[in-house]
Parts: structure tokens; sequence; C-alpha cells
């Protein structure tokens, strides 16, 4: 029999990435980058000129399907292989990325009608419109004591789905009528490839307040919200939800064709970015947390129990690996604060310097910052540049950067924040350890650990645990094509289950960072430090950060 192979594909924030993997062993043999063409929408709906609102964030859904247009093809060519030995196709995303869609599972954007109302495009997982939505599920929730909440750190993030479905109630109804479902961007970019709509358990578990035995909330509870959304779950969310590595069916022959691989070939249904990357560092059992680090951090977790832990994203039975509970956490932004700092704010001989080094400002920047030792700065942030996902969950909370003198240096500035998400990571950490979910190691994955050593020592010395690092440089993507190998089944030269995928293809490096006992000490002083300021400006003591942006907002009006 000749080698077989999968496709994953990667939908991240700014660009979508396919990856040909090797079935016998994982090697990744080519791989392809596509940028969304319109990027992330945060200024002006495209084509109108129209001016979004604050905290919005779109994208556009041709953007997804270009990315299989131009990165499927070239992975085969790259790779010289028949498409014929492509068994399996997996995808994975960011979420909760949403979309309208009408009976015919067009995006509503997409048709001339509604392309001119932002509420018809996809929102993006960090648009943070919908927070007064998430306020008020979670007051609501907590007064009719819905036990769901527990499972979900005790609020329900305005980057979810329920927050944003009913944004666009609330500020667009005739989009709400218009709709005939709210799709995650994962299950309509599978409905695009396969010619079905088919909801999977990842996205609906985390995003989506369903859970495997009870369902979705009750009718009631939505009643309560508001009467308009009684039968939403019924209606416009409605259909099966099934476990990931299931089938959600076959290439149609018209994607096959514009995609270059043969028609029927077994596509898995959706996945989320940060779940399918567990597997592809090969953690399958508890104690292992794996970080997904790029322009945010997701902190994913298996454990045996269910168990309640403050600020959580969500634990989902099946959600990440079948058998465990699946725990996740979060922040909002951390290589962003990164890439803020160097485009708002590094000073301008800062990058003339680089730029005569023949160096990228971060490597410069993080080439002077390791010369400093823990708490030599002088300097402490607050990691809250686009609020806090965990432990908190506030996005309307801010970053805060303190200590500076008049001798305070750039490098000094971006190690601070460097060491910021480290604590924010640290939180995280805690409120699983010792809410009985063990943290024993770490696993890193995604662009920070291969771009930054600085950022992942002191991860390594802020949590005081070792971080293995992943081998591949596209975990996500690789461990989409394990689930696509997965839906192909044994039979067709793929596997039968994710478990038997991930012994034969997933990989850490050799190497891993450990903890520094010197630089352990003094971060856990800097710790105790950046608690405190975290309880003080984030659990309602000095509201500052709020009123400065109720401000804002009242004289921008
Ligand atoms: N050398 C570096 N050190 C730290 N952060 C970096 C460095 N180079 C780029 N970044 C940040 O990495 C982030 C991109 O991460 P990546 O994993 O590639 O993307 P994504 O999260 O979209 O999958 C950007 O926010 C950028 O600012
Ligand atoms: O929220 C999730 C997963 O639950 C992510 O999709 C979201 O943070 C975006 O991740 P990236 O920063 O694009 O890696």
């Amino acid at each position: 029999m000749s080698k077989k192979y999968a496709i994953g594909v990667d939908y991240g924030t700014q660009s979508g990435r396919a990856v040909l993997v090797d079935l016998a062993d994982g090697t990744e043999v080519a791989d392809h980058v596509t940028p969304y063409p319109h990027h992330v929408i945060d200024e002006f709906l495209p084509g109108t000129g129209k001016k979004l609102e604050y905290d919005w964030a779109l994208q556009h859904p041709s953007d997804y399907i270009e990315v299989l247009k131009r990165s499927v093809p070239e992975v085969i060519r790259e790779s010289g292989i028949s498409p014929a030995d492509v068994v399996g196709l997996g995808i994975d995303f960011t979420a909760c990325t949403m979309l309208p869609v009408n009976e015919q599972g067009q995006p509503l954007c997409l048709t001339p009608e509604y392309q001119e109302n932002p509420h018809a495009w996809t929102k993006l997982w960090k648009h943070h419109a919908a927070q007064d939505e998430a306020n008020e599920i979670n007051r609501i929730a907590a007064e009719r004591g819905e036990k769901w909440l527990a499972r979900y750190g005790g609020k329900i993030s305005s980057e979810w789905m329920m927050a944003k479905v009913w944004q666009i109630l609330n500020e667009a109804p005739e989009i709400y009528d218009a709709a005939d479902q709210f799709l995650e961007a994962t299950d309509w970019v599978i409905s695009q490839m396969t010619g079905n709509i088919v909801r999977n358990s990842c996205t609906a578990g985390y995003k989506a307040i369903w859970h495997k035995a009870d369902g979705y909330p009750d009718k009631e509870f939505f009643k309560a919200l508001d009467p308009r959304l009684e039968h939403l779950t019924d209606t416009k969310l409605r259909g099966d939800i099934v476990p990931l590595g299931t089938k959600a069916g076959e290439l149609t022959a018209e994607m096959a064709e514009m995609i270059g691989l043969a028609a029927g070939t077994a596509v898995a249904v959706g996945n989320v970015d940060a779940h399918a990357a567990v597997p592809a560092v090969g953690v399958v059992t508890p104690g292992k947390l794996v970080m997904a680090m790029g322009t945010s951090i997701c902190h994913m977790l298996l454990g045996e129990t269910e168990r309640e832990v403050e600020g959580m994203c969500g634990v989902v039975e099946d959600g990440i690996i079948p058998g465990y509970y699946g725990y996740e956490a979060g922040q909002s932004a951390v290589g962003d604060i990164f890439e803020w700092y160097v485009e708002e704010a590094v000073p301008a001989y800062a990058k003339e310097a680089a730029a005569e080094a023949g160096m990228n400002i971060h490597t410069w920047l993080e080439e002077r910052a390791s010369a400093y030792k823990p708490g030599q700065t002088g300097l402490l942030a607050l990691d809250w540049w686009n609020g806090n996902r965990s432990v908190l969950v506030d996005t309307n909370l801010t970053g805060l950067l303190l200590g500076c003198t008049l001798l305070t240096k750039p490098e000094e500035i971006y190690r601070t924040l460097l060491e910021a998400t480290a604590f924010g990571t640290r939180k995280i950490v805690d409120a699983f350890h010792s809410n009985g979910v063990a943290v024993d190691v770490l696993y890193a994955c995604g662009g920070l650990p291969q771009k930054n050593r600085l950022l992942m020592q002191i991860y390594a010395d802020v949590t005081n645990r070792e971080i293995k690092v992943a081998a591949s440089k596209q975990t996500p993507a690789l461990g989409a094509a394990m689930f696509g190998a997965v839906a192909a089944g044994a039979a067709k030269g793929g596997y039968d289950s994710i478990v038997e995928a991930a012994e034969k293809m997933a990989r850490v490096r050799e190497e891993s960072y450990l903890p520094i006992p010197e630089n352990v000490a003094v971060y856990e002083q800097l710790f105790q430090e950046y608690s405190r300021l975290h309880d003080y400006f984030g659990r309602g003591e000095n509201n500052v950060m709020k009123h400065l942006k109720a401000i804002k907002e009242e004289v921008t009006e």
C-alpha cells in the first residue's frame, strides 16, 4: 500500500495554514500559509466604509475558503504526492468565531440584502462588544441558580455564542430574524467542504453552554433573558452535536475540484485550535497543561473528574480527548501585547538599532531584556491589554505598567510585559492545581515558543514547572490532520482513535525549559505583588479601569 497522508488546516486570527502530514509517523511533509485577504475587520466594514464601533472584530467568510483554495493545492504541489493518497482532512479554528447563515447555509454578509449590516458578518473570537449581554447572562444565571454556571468558572464570556447571538438580537433584530442558523465558523467551513451542517461537541460544549448529558440550558432560562430567545436552541442552534473525530462527511466533487483533492475524501467535524493541539503534543492523560501560545494563550488540561475552578473557560466531558474531562482557561492577549508594544510604543532609536543590527525588533528587545535578572527592572505590569479571560472573566479590564522612572528602558518594559503574561498564566495554573485538577508539567505550542526563548524561561521560572515544547511548528494543524485521520479510520489508512493517532504522530522537542531556583524565588515575591494588584484592580476594590472606559465611551459619542 502506498504511503497515506492527512491534511490539517489551522484557521488562526490573521491567517490560515495547511499542513500535509505523513500518517505513519506524523512527519509534516509540506505546509503553506494564506494570510486572510481582508485581515481582521475592526475599523471599517468592507465595501461600505462604514465605521465599526469600539470593541468590534469581524472576519470575511470568503477568506476561509480562500485558504483552502490557495494552501491545499500548494501543499500537494510542494510534497509531490498523489491527491488520492490523502485519506482525511481536518480543520481547527479560533472560537467562538460565529456567523449567521440563511436556509442555504450562505453567510448573510455575502447576500446583497444584508452585506451592509455589520451584524451579518462573522464575529471573530475577540469581538468584545457583547459584554453587556454577557453581564446580563451571568446575572440572570446566578439569580436563577443555573447549575451549569459552575462548569464555566462562574461566568460566561462576552466572546461566546450566547452573548454574541443576543447582541445581534438586541442591535439588529432583522439579522436575528433572517438567520436560519447561527454557526461556529469551524462548522460552517466543514459544511462548505462536505455539504453537511454538523455541529461539533467541542465548540458547543465550551462556547455555547452545551452539555453531553443535559444539552443546552433550558428554555426558561432563555426566556428569562429575553422572551424572543426562548426557542433559540431548537431553532437557530438546532442540529445534532457530535464528538471530535467523527466523520462529518466526504469532500464534495465541487470542493474537491476547487482544492485539488479527491472527491469522497473523509472530513472530520470542526475543532478548535487550542483543543486540536493537545493530542498533537502527545497529551492524552491528566496532569499536563498544554499552552497554545500565540496572539493569546489557551490553557488546556485533562482531568478524571468534573471540578469547579474559578474563572476557567469551561470543563467539557470528552471536549478534548474522549474519556476525560477537558478543562480550558485562557489569556485574551499575550503576543498581541508584545505586538502593541513594538508597534505603538517602542522608540524610533530602538527600531533603528534593531534594523542596523539586521534583527527583528522582538529579537533585539529579547536579547537586551535577557541581560536583566528577575526583579532588576523594578517594574510590574498587569497583562489586561485585551481584558482578562481567566480567572476574572472581565473584558472591561485594561493594562497597567507600574514602576517607571526617567531611566526606564524599552527592553525593561518589554521584559516586564513578558513577565506579566507569565504571571497571568501562573494565576491559571494555581487555580487548577489548588482545586484538585493537577498541573505537573507544562507543554507549549504555537508561534511564541519558537520565537522567544526568554519568554519560555520566564514561564518556567514563574510557574516553577518544566515546560516541554512541541516539535511541530504547526501543532493545531497537526492535531487537525490527526482528527482527519481518525475520520478516515484505520481501514482507509488512518486511525481508529485519537489516542492511537497521538501515539504514532505526536512529538515534543528533546530539550525542555527547567525552572532556575534563584529566579523562582524572586518571581515568587513579584507574583505576590502582581496578585495584590490583580485583586485590587480586578475584584472591585478599585474600578478605575472601568471608570476610564466609561468616561471614554461617554466623551466619544
Ligand atoms: N520574537 C517574538 N517574541 C514575542 N512575541 C512575538 C515575537 N514575534 C512575534 N510575536 C508575537 O507573536 C504573535 C503571533 O503568534 P502566532 O502563534 O504566530 O499567531 P496566532 O496566534 O495568530 O496563531 C503576535 O502577536 C506577535 O506580536
Ligand atoms: O479561544 C480560543 C480557543 O478556545 C482561541 O481560538 C482564541 O483564543 C484565539 O487563539 P489564537 O490567539 O488565534 O491562537
